[in-house]
């Protein structure tokens, strides 16, 4: 699924109309009909409903919705900010269309109190000034934001202003049509004060930038939906190079073929441990095992064996020498049982718990020149590439890196500041200078591909910020590389947003403060088999489904 700037699903619009024959009027019936039947879904019980609309065709949107919510019984108000008139165009048209289901209460005067609006019907109130407003969201159990859209650039002026100020004080859910009014939809921001309080918003045939990197809605879980309106796919281009991670899943939605033998899925070989680290590969091991790799085995110095094979039984290890401080020894890698191991290993994921003492980081530097598997690189083996990033080379196998914005920053010497205020572009770069796939962790993690494509992720939430989400993300990346070896990039984006998704599910059955990144892997179940297309055809880029 791509995502555009606002100025580019402008011309997915023209496209859509001069080469597919797909009218605006039709877009716009469909969007406010998609609105109303998410409404009636979302928020069955609201009976009263307010629809704020603007001039423009995001009010249009409105209209259309506001009539097919008066059809199925709901008591509707329209508050226009402005006069009837003033509406153009399609909005025009739709706003004419919402009369054949006015009540007696249509009538275009200020004031109508919600209660005189007969059930099934719609009043419109025009709105011309501040003492306009009193009273407007009075009685609303539900409130439709259509007041600007993708046509919109900030700041907010005039009246929205205001109207912004007492949907704050206003306990009703807002669904956002197309987006909270006063984001603007090309912005990166993860904030943005000055924008519309929403609760769910419905964005039309694909996710805009401030979609997906903007947190949109008040509630973490508020959903963020994508319908499809009738731009048919070949009328949707983009030049951000930016897809969503999600879709991506899709992947891993086919059940297993049932003659499959453990053999078809890949031997994931983890390795790193370290005297004081043994939890590391242990989890990282765990969660391959978890995501369905058919062996996994983990490589770990002799002191900490016995721990990491404790976490699941299913766990085969190999011992590795040990060297100061109970890390890995260098000479463990020539000869011996690693050597012949890795004849039979699919992927590699190297790093976890592997520590930078002693030997530990030549002998990461050593495995991913050895090795000429796809290798998924973390944690204290990406520290022992920090200044050394010429040994980086994916040309010849998929090479991944999953470093979060600490670790980032030391790979290519800058600061955390650094790195998080030009995440896109630098991983971007990077991932192309290296031929890699760089998974830059953080807000919104970054799949970065060697062709210069990014996906984003939208799973995920803060429960996961503790220690030992990263090493479960190695295991889960690396398990489904082995798995899946014919599209990596795939491969990486799915198990990325697999593991967000997890996290998703373990916070909403628990606690974000009490949550385990091994609670996430009991998760992983309920990720495999979330689709986030709903039965109405929405694409939950957002939220979980069910959940709101
Ligand atoms: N495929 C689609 O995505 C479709 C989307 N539709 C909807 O159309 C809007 C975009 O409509 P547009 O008319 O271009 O712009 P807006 O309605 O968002 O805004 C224009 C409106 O807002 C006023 N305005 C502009 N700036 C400000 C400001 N700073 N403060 C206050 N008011 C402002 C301006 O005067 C205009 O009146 C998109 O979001 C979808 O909802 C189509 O319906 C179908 C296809
Ligand atoms: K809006």
């Amino acid at each position: 699924m791509k995502i555009l700037t606002s100025a580019e699903m402008a011309a997915t619009d023209r496209r859509t109309a001069s080469e597919f024959g797909v009218s605006l009027g039709s877009l716009m019936e469909r969007a406010g009909t998609a609105v109303a039947k998410f409404c009636l879904r979302q928020y069955p019980w609201a009976r009263r409903v307010v629809v704020l609309c603007g001039k423009g065709n995001n009010g249009g949107d409105g209209f259309i919705a506001a009539r097919e919510l008066a059809r199925a019984g709901k008591t509707v108000r329209v508050a226009l900010l402005g006069r009837a008139h003033e509406v153009k165009g399609e909005a025009a048209e739709a706003l004419s269309l919402l009369e054949a289901v006015g009540g007696a209460a249509w009538s275009s005067h200020v004031g109508a109190g919600i209660a005189d609006v007969g059930r099934g019907s719609t009043a419109l109130v025009e709105v011309m000034d501040e003492a306009g407003l009193t009273g407007i969201l009075d009685g609303a159990e539900l409130v439709i934001d259509a007041v600007v859209g993708t046509g919109f650039k900030p700041p907010l002026r005039g009246l929205a202003v205001a109207l912004r100020t007492l949907l704050e004080k206003t306990a009703s859910p807002v669904v956002a049509v197309d987006l909270p009014s006063g984001w603007d939809a090309d912005s990166m921001a993860l904030h943005n004060e000055g924008a519309f309080r929403a609760d769910a918003v419905v964005t039309f045939t694909a996710p805009k930038l401030a979609h997906v990197f903007g947190h949109l809605t008040y509630d973490a879980s508020g959903p963020v939906a994508v319908v499809e309106i009738g731009s048919p796919a070949t009328a949707v281009e983009s030049s951000t190079r930016l897809t969503w991670t999600g879709a991506s899943k899709s992947l891993a939605e086919t059940p297993r073929p049932v003659d499959a033998n453990k053999g078809r899925f890949g031997h994931v070989l983890v390795v790193g441990g370290s005297y004081g680290k043994a939890g590391a590969p242990a989890m990282a091991s765990l969660a391959a095992l978890r995501t369905g790799a058919g062996l996994v085995t983990a490589a770990v110095p002799t002191g900490v064996l016995d721990t990491v094979a404790h976490i699941a039984p299913e766990l085969m290890t190999v011992p590795l020498a040990e060297g100061a401080l109970g890390a890995v020894s260098f000479k463990q890698l020539y000869g011996g049982k690693l050597d012949t191991l890795l004849k039979r290993i699919t992927v590699v994921a190297l790093g976890p718990g592997l520590s930078t003492e002693g030997d530990a980081p030549a002998f990461a530097r050593q495995m991913i020149e050895k090795t000429s598997q796809p290798i998924v690189v973390d944690a204290d083996a990406l520290n022992a590439l920090a200044g050394k990033t010429n040994l980086l080379d994916g040309s010849r196998r998929t090479l991944v890196l999953t470093p979060h914005p600490g670790e980032m920053a030391r790979l290519v010497g800058m600061t955390v500041q650094e790195v998080e205020a030009d995440r896109l572009r630098l991983a971007r770069s990077f991932a192309t200078k290296h031929q890699l796939t760089l998974v830059l962790k953080g807000w919104r993690t970054l799949v970065a591909h060697p062709d210069g494509r990014v996906a984003v992720n939208t799973s995920g939430n803060p429960a996961m910020a503790k220690g030992g989400s990263g090493d479960i993300l190695t295991g889960i990346v690396a398990a489904m590389l082995a798995q899946y070896p014919d599209d990596p990039a795939q491969a990486v984006e799915s198990a990325v947003y697999l593991h967000g998704l997890a996290g998703d599910f373990a916070a909403h059955a628990m606690d974000e403060h009490t949550v385990l990144a091994t609670d996430t892997v009991k998760y992983l179940s309920d990720a495999f088999r979330y689709r986030s297309v709903d039965a109405d055809g929405l694409t939950w880029i957002c939220g979980l489904r069910g959940n709101n």
